[in-house]
């Protein structure tokens, strides 16, 4: 395997190691080696397994835990989901999840399990995640495990559905883009400040298409927590993934971890991750090179993750804005942020802190965060009026800060100290931003309403969230860094121990191997895995879609440029086990809902929605002239509540790629058209005219209009558009290339067998929460 005499990337070589059936231009069949599951994603997938009576493929490949609705309140005093998990939407995922795991075989970490955390924290802390492999998860972020040179990425339900069915998907081979950062980083400056820096230079949409490699001196002297950070925001590029070459840094942060393998395995797989590296001379379809000492501790200002300030910079002015799309979303993200143009970022206070997330909960994040606390001394305290939280990744990140003394320092500076989750990231829980509040985030989107409707988010690192929590408001962190200290790749060379003291004992910083982590069962072989799926059924036929062929009818113009799903489809409404019933979830906030009442402090737009104006009630088709429709979460929901209006088609300039996917697995057709033609067609749309879609001819038809052009042609996948044509369902379709799978699982197990996976009944794990099995 990855041998060839043409130069490839990192990216070609997993690619070709994974190819089970090349259906031709540039579509592949492709073997999913780790599936990571999540309460939020799974419930509709697992219900489809079980309508079509299929079987789960690989339960001995598949992890999962929950993390989205799970509070961070203490967890000890609780016995089961009932008072654990007390608002009955979030319970009823985890219920599910719980239930799932046991009826499909999946080792499974649940809220009462120390090793339950973020689905992106706890693959790669338990050699889950391993280079050179491919891995899924049914969440955006999934990109954060291209971190150990792994081709991983975000999916949305139905392809979890299918990966569950298959162990395989299909995929078209992206792009390769590399991004080197060079030099050295200046003191305050961390992996987040340069992933902020790179997606304010190349924007949202800067790596639509790509699979990014992130490379240079700066890169390579990251610690695996910092280089995870960096690939976890790979999507608010607009990467497919984004990834890093496995090295020593990679190799030592995995040995011994209870999933990696072990003694001549470890030495096998060794070689092979040595082997998969981008060759020299190898081609990158776009390759960017960044100053690392350019690079400032740097804030967001407004609500997409573009919106990037040095903290000692001001505000942007929209007007000295030539784009007239990225002016307007300036000019909304600063109504919304409340914010002036001009005013000094360091200038602006800030009501809430959040330390967490996949993005920054690891115990380097944490310790980062101590630095500071440590440097700014043993009285320094949370500002008057602020509320500070901090929620490690997962409990074993919680233990280990615990036995360190961080989450002490913490305490006694007066921030919360939480138990594992997702928890303000998203607000899925009770951790919420209250309306018009500030928080400054160490999570990945500010995007309207994310950590709650009207909140107003501030992205920035650990350390510079520690900064603002002393001060009240967005800090400098370099007023209070000591020399040497926090500078993402530096291994923390002044120990807490010495800057506090009297604490000395409690607080002296180690390696975060140190922290016990139970043990797994070695890997499996491949050949062990027949009777892996407990209760699991034989795969039946397959359900077929509604086709789509011709579509005639309105269409409704949308003009902002990245329309996130978040806005699309708000967080309450991702916490149902079904696929039907969003409709009116759909751009909540954006809407009016007579006779509701919104939640204190939230007020309904005074001016109708356009899909609330008529005739656009009835639309069929939404015409957007803003470019990335669709970017941020990968939740299938914001599709659904589309289908669920009544919208079957979608024409826009981009769009972000999981959105994308996810029309096409619900029958839905995603059209990409140049901005002037989507302003044609928007103008049309204004009028009240209808369009005619004809996916056969590959054609928009301009009802109606004999002056002009009266179609424009736009193009599809071929193997998609016949998918759509017939209808025919792409698991029942995958299934009968199940030899082809069968043959490449076969092959894998003689040439890496290190990824034959763990069996679930070897794996001594609680399987639920009410149990009663746990090792609190
Ligand atoms: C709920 C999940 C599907 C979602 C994602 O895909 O990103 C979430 O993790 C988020 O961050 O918005
Ligand atoms: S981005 Fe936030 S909500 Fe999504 S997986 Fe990461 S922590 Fe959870």
């Amino acid at each position: 395997m990855s041998s060839s005499s043409t130069p490839r990337t990192l990216y070609d070589k997993i690619w070709d190691d994974h190819v089970v059936h090349d259906k031709g231009g540039g579509l592949a069949l492709i073997y999913i080696d780790r599936h990571l599951v999540h309460e939020v994603s799974s419930p509709q997938a697992f219900e489809g397994l079980r309508d079509t009576g299929r079987r789960l493929r690989r339960p001995d490949c598949t992890l999962a835990t929950v993390d989205h609705n799970v509070p961070t309140a203490p967890r000890e005093e609780h016995l089961g989901l009932d008072s654990l998990v007390p608002e009955p939407e979030s319970r009823a995922q985890c219920a599910a999840l719980d239930k799932n795991v046991k009826d499909f075989g999946l080792a499974y970490f649940g809220i009462k399990d120390r090793r339950q955390g973020i689905v992106h924290v706890i693959g790669p802390e338990q050699g889950f995640t391993l280079p050179g492999i491919t891995c899924v998860c049914g969440d955006s972020h999934t990109s954060t495990h291209g971190a150990f040179g792994a081709l991983a990425f975000g999916i949305g339900t139905s392809e979890v559905e299918h990966v569950f069915a298959t162990q395989t998907l299909w995929q078209r081979k992206s792009k390769n883009m590399r991004i080197n950062v060079e030099g050295t980083l200046a003191e305050g400056v961390t992996s987040k400040d340069v992933i902020l820096h790179i997606i304010g230079q190349i924007g949202t949409a800067g790596a639509s298409g790509c699979v990014i490699e992130y490379a240079g001196t700066v890169i390579r002297s990251l610690s695996m927590e910092a280089r995870m950070s960096i690939c976890n925001m790979s999507i608010e590029a607009g990467a497919r993934a984004g990834m890093i070459a496995p090295d020593d840094v990679t190799f030592s942060y995995l040995k011994g971890r209870p999933l990696a393998p072990k003694g001549e395995v470890w030495d096998k797989a060794e070689a092979y991750w040595r082997s998969i590296a981008s060759d020299e001379g190898a081609n990158f379809d776009i390759e960017i090179t960044i100053d690392g000492a350019s690079i400032s501790p740097t804030v967001t200002w407004g609500t997409s993750p573009q919106h990037v300030a040095p903290i000692t910079g001001v505000v942007p002015d929209p007007a000295t804005m030539e784009d007239p799309a990225r002016r307007e979303s300036a000019e909304r993200a600063l109504k919304y942020m409340g914010l002036e143009p001009g005013t000094r970022m360091q200038d602006i206070a800030i009501d809430k802190v959040f330390i967490g997330s996949c993005t920054n909960s690891r115990i380097e994040d944490l310790r980062s965060a101590a630095k500071v606390l440590a440097a700014a001394g043993e009285n320094a305290r949370v500002a008057p009026n602020l509320l500070a939280m901090v929620v490690p990744g997962s409990g074993l990140i919680k233990q280990q800060a615990e036995a360190e003394g961080i989450a002490a320092a913490f305490q006694r500076a007066g921030f919360q100290w939480r138990e594992a989750g997702c928890s303000m990231c998203v607000g899925m829980n009770a951790d919420q931003l209250d309306p018009g509040k500030r928080c400054a985030s160490t999570s990945n989107r500010n995007f309207e309403g994310r950590q709650g409707p009207g909140g107003r988010t501030h992205l920035m690192s650990p350390a510079m969230a520690t900064a603002v929590a002393l001060t009240g408001k967005l800090t400098d962190v370099r007023s209070f860094t000591l020399p040497g200290a926090e500078a993402g790749a530096a291994p923390l060379s002044v120990s807490f121990e010495q800057q506090t003291g009297a604490n000395a004992s409690k607080t002296a910083i180690r390696v975060h191997h140190d922290a016990p982590i139970p043990s797994w069962p070695a890997p499996e072989s491949e050949s062990a895995q027949e009777d892996s799926a407990d209760g699991a059924q034989k795969s039946t036929g397959s359900t077929p879609m509604e086709p789509f062929v011709v579509l005639r009818g309105l269409a409704a113009p949308m003009h902002l440029s990245n329309t996130d799903t978040d806005q699309i489809i708000p967080k309450q409404f991702c916490k149902t086990l079904k696929r039907t019933g969003l409709a009116k979830g759909l751009f909540y906030y954006q809407r009016q809902h007579p006779g509701v009442e919104p939640e204190p402090g939230v007020t309904f737009p005074s001016e109708p929605f356009v899909l609330d104006t008529e005739p656009y009630t009835r639309a069929k088709i939404i015409v957007s002239t803003g470019v990335n429709f669709g970017c941020g979460s990968s939740r299938e929901h914001a599709v659904w509540s589309f289908k669920d209006f009544g919208i079957r088609c979608i024409i826009a300039p981009s769009f972000g790629e999981i959105f994308f996917n996810n029309m096409m697995q619900n029958g839905m057709l995603a059209i990409v058209l140049p901005q002037d033609a989507c302003r044609m067609l928007a103008g049309d749309a204004e009028q009240g005219l209808e369009l005619e879609v004809d996916l056969g001819k590959q054609e928009v038809r301009r009802v109606g209009r004999a002056d002009g052009t009266a179609a424009v042609s736009f193009a599809t996948e071929a193997s998609r558009r016949d998918m759509l044509l017939t209808g025919v369902d792409e698991i029942g379709q995958t299934l009968q290339l199940e030899e082809h799978i069968d043959v490449f699982e076969q092959k894998r197990a003689g040439s890496q067998p290190w990824l034959g996976g763990f069996k679930k009944k070897r794996v001594d794990i609680p399987t639920s929460a009410s149990s009663g099995s746990t090792d609190w």
